[in-house]
């Protein structure tokens, strides 16, 4: 179990250099701090030819650290620019969690207004790029099946990490394709796990990939803003669907019946086709009963009640084999498309004017007026505002 070192030490760490101001760093143990100079040389002035990626929080920099080391440069973007304090205390508690299935924080430079992460660079970029990209680009790898176990296999055990072994627990808010990182033997990485208390609460992460972070959203998280374990959970039923199928949870360019990852797989399970969905690029080259015990777990994932879902530690372990899955009581999945004509939402717009085909009781909308619902198709932005007390 890991605990969260909430009790601030006095004597500073070996660790700390150039703080900003050493009363602020005295709330950090054991994070590097990295002066600006320092990741201005590793990234050659932040130069465009190290930009490895844009996200929602900022720009990402290959780097690499004085020692030889390559690391993962995130410049937060303005809107992710917290008090030194607050920031310090959260890397603090991100930096403190390590497990084989998460990005590791290596530290981060506080330096003026700067604010910037330094992780682990993993070589294989991330699964949205290598597996979902559609082959159609120079990242894609050929996943074959025992490596698509080893992958969701190992995503499970870090979310059920962040779950059940951390304490505080900690919910991710935004398990997607494009925040699972490859390493050099492919094993799976989660990346910006804890990232959401980074943002200041009168900010907004918009996320650069609409279309699949609301094809990944739990609907009562969604339109309810109810924010628990179990909305992570509905996340990684979708992408467990979209590893075992090589495609991402919307495509508009499928006939409509098919465009809808969720809605297609329930449409096959009832009709038990659901070996049918199973990646083609595989050539038939994988076990066809244990792809199908995937997709019934990735639907037990996604039920619409968030209590019919099961915990992380039991998906594992239905993954590896060492429980057994049991459908019998499955319902049809909380589906994307349900809710795909909500209209943009000002926060202090009242619910009742909705227009939503929803079948899902919004009525809780109104008392969560920190969360914001933005779409009225997968193409539209999506934004939501992060509830700080979880
Ligand atoms: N540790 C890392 N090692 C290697 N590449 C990384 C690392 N972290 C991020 N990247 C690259 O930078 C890209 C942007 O990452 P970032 O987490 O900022 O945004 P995102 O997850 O793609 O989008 P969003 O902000 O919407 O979640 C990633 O897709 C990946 O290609």
């Amino acid at each position: 179990m890991t605990c969260f070192p909430f009790s601030f030490s006095k004597t500073p760490s070996s660790s700390r250099q150039h703080p900003d101001n050493d009363e602020d760093i005295s709330s950090i143990h054991d994070v590097k701090i990295y002066t600006f100079k320092e990741l201005r040389n590793a990234t050659d002035n932040f130069s465009p030819a190290n930009k490895i990626g844009e996200g929602g929080f900022g720009s990402v920099y290959m780097g690499r650290l004085k020692g030889g080391k390559l690391a993962a440069i995130k410049v937060l973007s303005a809107e992710s620019r917290q008090g030194v304090k607050e920031f310090l205390t959260e890397i603090n508690v991100i930096s403190a969690v390590e497990h084989e299935n998460l990005v590791k924080l290596y530290g981060c430079c506080v330096e003026k207004n700067n604010r910037i992460l330094v992780y682990n660079y993993l070589e294989n970029n991330s699964l949205s790029r290598t597996l979902l990209g559609g082959g159609h680009n120079s990242d894609s790898i050929y996943f074959d099946w025992r490596t698509r176990c080893r992958i969701c296999i190992g995503v499970a055990r870090g979310l059920a990490f962040l779950h059940e072994e951390v304490r505080p627990p900690i919910i991710h808010r935004d398990i997607k394709a494009s925040n699972i990182l490859l390493d050099k033997d492919l094993t799976p990485k989660i990346s910006d796990f804890g990232l959401a208390k980074l943002i200041p609460a009168n900010a907004t992460h918009v996320s650069t990939r609409v279309a699949g972070t609301l094809g990944y959203l739990a609907p009562e998280y969604a339109i309810g803003g109810r924010l628990t374990r179990k909305a992570d959970i509905y996340s990684f039923g979708v992408l467990l669907v979209e590893i075992v199928s090589g495609r991402c949870n919307t495509n508009s360019r499928l006939p409509i019946e098919e465009q809808f990852i969720l809605e297609r797989t329930w449409d096959l399970y009832e009709r038990k086709e659901l070996v049918g969905l199973v990646d083609t690029s595989l050539n038939g080259e994988f076990d066809a009963e244990q792809a199908c015990k995937f997709l019934k777990i990735g639907l037990l994932c996604t039920q619409e009640s968030p209590k019919s879902r099961p915990s992380m530690s039991t998906v594992v372990k239905m993954l590896t084999g060492e429980m057994k899955v049991d459908d019998s009581m499955m319902t049809k999945p909380a589906l994307i498309s349900d809710f795909m004509d909500l209209k943009v939402r000002h926060k202090q717009e009242s619910i009742t004017d909705m227009k939503t085909s929803s079948s899902y009781n919004t009525s809780s909308a109104s008392e969560h007026q920190d969360t914001t619902i933005i779409s009225s198709a997968a193409t539209s932005t999506f934004t939501t505002q992060y509830d700080h007390s979880m």
